[in-house]
């Protein structure tokens, strides 16, 4: 047996006289034992303590072990029945002790069957969420310490392939349904073909819409000769799901139907109707006066949580806080159970990821801040107290709207519940230290605003409207005892029911799906008049991410409807509590694309004339937008326009009208008089180019001649101005070799053309030139022409 909770154990470990136990063991027949059961008739025995069962030694012992002896009702009637092979509906109040009910057939059976490493996966235990497969696992390693077979816990977090490996090698394994049925799909090793039982833990949970299509595909992968075990504490006999799951004449074991009360008796039930504005102040209150206890508050969204847990983090009411929701990492949620089982004051938000199924020990309190969204949700969250014949006390937080409507349905399934109300000299405000906090914590007020819309989300989208009347919410109240400085404005996806949305899977809203306000109001999809907008203008646009402020947005938009501002793709400022989106994108960051007013707070659809839509739902994608580069390709090509000489802009290409077309005659004979003209034009064209390239050459030729003398005249004029130098009559030498070089630098430019030249005669000067040698000759002026030419050189 492993001592850690390492996600794999090797039942039969314990420290228990191993030897003294393998002999027992081996002595005891399982045909025997097979016989013991086949015997064991439920009418006859009156089964109190689990020595009564029909139970193989190692079973026995891990039980004794544990502490357990005397059985509860669901596993008095529920083992029995399971270990005959048959297959069951277990419902039973929560608390009940329905994991040993399930537990200890899946033990038994697999131990008469002599089963060993080498038959594989015997028994296979689904949980909706990772803390119940945890939970399961960790009280299947207790009572199963004795036994030998190899148990796993597969519900993620871990790498895929350190999984795989292991797999094949298990008897036992308790998951959650997404991951088993990742692995069912891609490991190849794990051979499921050998099953023998299947368990269900919180069946209804797993088999309503959320998990429907992951169980179906698991079922898939399952042999149909095998024993199926459902078990819940609110269950239906729904006959589609006996049938999905090919149950076989399934016995229905409902301990405590006959119960005046659905939850535990040693549970007092209450509710205080409190406004929705006044629930905060309500619970900080109820926390100073109850700080030595352990209390678990349920919120309806992750993003409350967070926002109850880090602003009462700062008002300190006296109470270890911990925080619990489905968007934590796998280790911070294993720590804060571990931590809250372990505490013994302490209060704990968190989200109905911890409402099914946990055995948190001595809960005292569970308080209920928002309204469950049914009679069986209530039910399930109140369970987490008052477990195992322990007391416990729950209070239901009811806005005067729900009153009514939640008590008719708690009154419908034998919920026993009465009303107490708030000592109003206890009653402490936080609205003003919530907005003092907003005030000076941008971070904090993002936080609320996204818990604001996440809240007024969750009961948008109830099915159960007699109970949830957004309408007659005071929302811009509620904003204000969040510490809000106004209610953010939201948009709503219609008709989708909060278990769908908990459980769809991540995707982009329709372009169909229409927006709604908070007060219901339809909002128009027409899009504002384009204006031109500043970069300042685009530096306010990008507030605290997707939630806006009105009295915010009133600072940079007279028109409100601007925020809904709808590109066609979808609702640029809603919240995506339910859909789960975690990037944010902003049109304002592609050039020339669709832009919008408002921030963009879920997968983004944009797109370029004429191209697939960019969808912004990753870091990936976020980094495409801001590459120009990688842009160029979903901007398109662009129109190429010419303009005449008003200045219009017209194609390139154009059809002429075609009556006027027409009337010039025949088709052909336009065409081939447009050739002749066009051939005629090209020919004077040409012409004109050809004589335009002579004079072109002609004139290099010219500037050519030209250089060459004026570097030849440049040579003389130095010599010149040198013997000047040397006969110290003109300046010193540094200043006669200043002018000469500014005389050299000067001359070809300034020089003109000494007509006289000529070619041969450069030539020679060339050659003596590249010889080294000085010119010495100096020609003398022929005409007058070639004076002025020598003096004009001489001035320059
Ligand atoms: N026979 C027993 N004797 C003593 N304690 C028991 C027995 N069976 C179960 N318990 C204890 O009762 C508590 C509740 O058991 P369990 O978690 O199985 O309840 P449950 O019916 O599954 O509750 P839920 O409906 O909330 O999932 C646990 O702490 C467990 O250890």
């Amino acid at each position: 047996m492993v001592s850690k909770l390492d996600g794999y154990a090797r039942l039969g470990r314990a420290k228990h006289p191993q030897k003294v136990l393998k002999r027992k063991r081996d002595a005891e027949d399982p045909v025997v034992l097979e016989q013991r059961v086949a015997d064991f008739n439920l009418k006859e025995v009156d089964v109190k303590n689990f020595t009564d069962l029909p139970l193989s030694l190692p079973t026995v012992s891990g039980l004794d072990a544990s502490h357990f002896k005397i059985l509860t009702d669901i596993q008095a009637k529920a083992i029995p029945l399971a270990l005959k092979g048959a297959d069951c509906l277990g419902a039973a109040k929560t608390g009940s002790g329905k994991t040993l009910a399930f537990l200890i057939p899946v033990l038994e059976s697999l131990y008469r069957k002599r089963w060993t490493s080498l038959d594989g996966l015997g028994a296979l235990i689904i949980s909706p969420t990772r803390e119940l497969a945890i939970q399961i696992f960790d009280v299947l390693r207790k009572i199963g310490r004795y036994h030998t077979f190899a148990a796993g816990l597969v519900i993620g977090g871990k790498s895929l392939q350190e999984e795989q490996e292991r797999l094949g090698k298990m008897n036992i394994l308790v998951c959650t349904p997404g991951r088993i049925l990742q692995h069912m799909d891609q490991t190849a090793s794990f051979d499921v073909n050998n099953l023998q039982m299947l368990i269900l833990d919180e069946a209804d949970r797993i088999m309503d819409m959320g998990f429907q299509a992951t169980v179906d595909a698991i079922v898939e992968h399952l042999p149909k000769e095998r024993q199926t075990l459902l078990f819940s504490a609110t269950q239906t006999k729904k006959v589609s799901d006996l049938a999905r799951l090919s149950l076989q004449e399934p016995e229905y074991i409902a301990v405590h139907e006959a119960a005046p009360s659905s939850t535990p008796s040693t549970l007092q039930q209450h509710y205080v109707i409190t406004p929705l504005p006044e629930k905060l102040d309500t619970l900080y209150s109820f926390l100073r006066s109850n700080i030595k206890s352990k209390i678990l508050v349920f919120l309806s969204s992750g993003k409350q949580v967070r926002f109850v847990y880090e602003s009462f983090c700062h008002l300190q009411p006296g109470i270890p806080l911990l925080h619990l929701h489905g968007k934590q990492k796998q280790t911070a949620r294993l720590d804060v159970t571990t931590k809250f089982s372990a505490a013994k004051y302490s209060c704990l938000f968190a989200t109905d990821v911890v409402a099914r199924g946990l055995d948190f020990p001595a809960v005292d309190w569970v308080i209920q801040l928002d309204c469950p969204e049914d009679a069986d949700t209530y039910i399930h969250r109140v369970g987490r107290t008052a477990r195992f014949e322990r007391n416990g006390r729950a209070v239901l937080f009811l806005d005067p709207t729900e009153e009514e409507g939640m008590l008719k349905r708690l009154t419908q399934k034998k919920v026993p519940i009465e009303r107490i109300n708030v000592r109003q000299k206890k009653q402490q405000s936080i609205k003003n230290q919530l907005q003092n906090m907003c005030f000076k914590d941008p971070e904090l007020k993002y936080i609320g605003q996204k818990a604001f819309v996440s809240y007024v989300r969750s009961v948008h989208v109830q099915k159960d409207k007699e109970i949830f009347k957004i309408k007659e919410l005071p929302l811009e109240e509620f904003a204000a005892s969040l510490g809000l400085p106004g209610a953010p404005r939201i948009k709503f996806l219609k008709g989708d029911s909060v278990k769908e949305l908990k459980n769809a899977p991540r995707h982009l809203p329709s372009s169909e799906d229409e927006g709604e306000n908070v007060d219901g109001r339809k909002q128009p999809k027409e899009k504002k008049k384009e204006e031109v907008r500043t970069k300042y203008d685009r530096m306010f646009e990008r507030r605290n991410q997707d939630v806006l402020a009105d009295h915010y947005k009133k600072m940079i938009e007279e028109d409100d409807e601007i925020a809904n501002v709808d590109d066609g793709l979808g609702d640029a400022d809603e919240d995506d509590d339910f859909l789960t989106v975690k990037r944010y994108g902003y049109a304002d960051d592609i050039e020339g694309l669709n832009s919008s007013a408002a921030p963009v707070s879920k997968p983004r659809l944009v797109t370029a004339v004429g191209k697939e839509p960019i969808i912004i739902d990753s870091k990936r994608r976020e980094k495409l937008l801001k590459s120009k580069k990688k842009l160029l390709k979903f901007k398109g090509k662009g129109t190429k326009l010419v303009f005449d000489d008003e200045g219009n802009a017209h194609a390139i290409y154009e059809l002429e009208d075609e009556v006027q077309f027409k009337e010039r005659g025949p088709a052909e004979n336009q065409r081939s008089k447009f050739v002749e003209e066009e051939r005629e034009r090209v020919r004077a064209a040409d012409a004109v180019d050809k004589r335009l390239a002579k004079d072109k050459k002609r004139e290099r030729k010219e500037k050519r001649r030209a250089r060459e003398m004026a570097e030849r005249e440049a040579g003389e004029e130095v010599h010149v101005q040198l013997g000047a130098s040397d006969d110290g009559e003109i300046g010193s030498g540094d200043d006669a070799e200043e002018g000469a070089s500014r005389l050299v630098k000067k001359l070809p430019k300034k020089r003109a053309k000494k007509w006289f030249e000529d070619d041969s005669e450069d030539e020679t000067r060339h050659a003596k030139k590249r010889k080294g040698h000085t010119i010495e000759a100096v020609e003398e002026p022929e005409t007058l022409e070639d004076l002025e030419a020598l003096a004009s050189g001489l001035l320059g």
